[in-house]
């Protein structure tokens, strides 16, 4: 929200995935300019891009396709770059997926967050309900984590802040119960779209499912299809220990699209090819920094030339 509102998308996804990029140019790139390119080259290629943690399956694929590429052959940084661009976006391509609930013709379309605390999901709901309310849709935020006061009133500041409405109960009401009455005056006040966040964390995993699953069962009692739409998010900067959170809430919470977030807070934003490869669902939307803007539509071509370093 600080940054020049001048900035194009592309720099901004450039500039967020800075940390990593410097990454593979410093250790990648450097290793496999100038000399023919040989196996001890391909072998020193592998082991950076698993430090890079891109899992060990994608790699082996990655490096199949630069060795076809690019073996035997002199290459220059910006071939080098091209190549691998190509190879890690022959990854991404086949697990990008649309976000737009105003074109779905479903209304109100409801979109259910879920995933752990702190990663990232009130303010992903907050810079999406200030989207749509920019493209002229009638918003209603529900804070469905009535646990916590604190989220609560996070939720508040992002609903004022873009003209949505807001449904919220007192600390330990039922969720599913508000779920179900916000859904139910959506319906009758003619919105567009209803964003409702979930608890990150309850005693224990199952209850948060049970939770989770109680939401979308009262939900479905008005709308057989709602939630329209189920984003998991999962913050990039943990590591490996994103592809554990989406086998959790993956398996268990019907989730159709995977938001990555904080790509900008890593030098290792490649945790997002095995993520995505693991997941069911597809990859929706990347964040990229703090700024509304910084939340993209994840583009997987635009994704991976500005993860070795390209800049178009
Ligand atoms: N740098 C950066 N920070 C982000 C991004 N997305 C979210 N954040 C920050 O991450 C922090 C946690 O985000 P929240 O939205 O509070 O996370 P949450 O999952 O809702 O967590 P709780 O509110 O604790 O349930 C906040 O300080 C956000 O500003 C991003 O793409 N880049």
């Amino acid at each position: 929200m600080n940054d020049t509102p001048k900035k194009g998308w592309f720099q901004r996804l450039s500039d967020g995935l800075a940390r990593s990029s410097k990454q593979i140019t410093e250790t990648v790139v450097g290793g496999l300019v100038k000399e023919p390119l040989d196996q001890a080259a391909l072998d020193r290629l592998e082991e950076h891009l698993l430090e890079s943690d891109l899992g060990p399956a994608a790699t082996d694929r990655i490096v199949a396709r630069f060795r076809d590429l690019r073996f035997g052959k002199v290459s220059d940084e910006r071939e080098v770059k091209e190549a691998l661009a190509e190879a890690v976006a022959a990854e991404l391509l086949p697990r990008q997926a649309t976000f737009d609930p105003l074109a779905e013709g479903i209304k109100p379309y409801v979109v259910l967050f879920v995933g752990v605390n702190g990663s990232g999901k009130t303010t992903t709901l907050g810079k999406i309900a200030a989207d749509l309310t920019a493209k002229g849709a009638k918003v209603m935020i529900v804070a469905g984590d009535t646990f916590r006061a604190a989220a609560r009133e996070q939720l508040k500041v992002w609903a004022e802040r873009s003209g949505a409405d807001f449904e919220s109960r007192r600390d330990g009401a039922d969720p599913a119960g508000l779920a179900f009455d916000a859904y139910t005056k959506a319906r009758a006040e003619n919105y567009d779209v209803v964003l409702i966040d979930t608890a990150g964390r309850l005693q224990n995993k199952s209850a948060l499912m049970d939770e989770l699953l109680k939401i979308v069962r009262v939900l479905k009692k008005i709308d057989p299809d709602a939630p329209h739409e189920t984003l998991l998010v999962l913050d990039a900067t943990v590591g490996r220990n994103a592809l554990a959170q989406e086998q959790i809430f993956g398996r268990a919470a019907y989730v159709s699209g995977i938001v990555m977030t904080k790509l900008d807070g890593t030098a290792r934003g490649g945790v997002l090819v095995p993520v995505a490869q693991a997941s069911d669902a597809p990859l929706k939307l990347i964040g990229v920094g703090e700024g509304i803007e910084d939340l993209q539509p994840f583009d997987a071509r635009a994704f991976s030339r500005s993860l070795v370093g390209l800049e178009d």
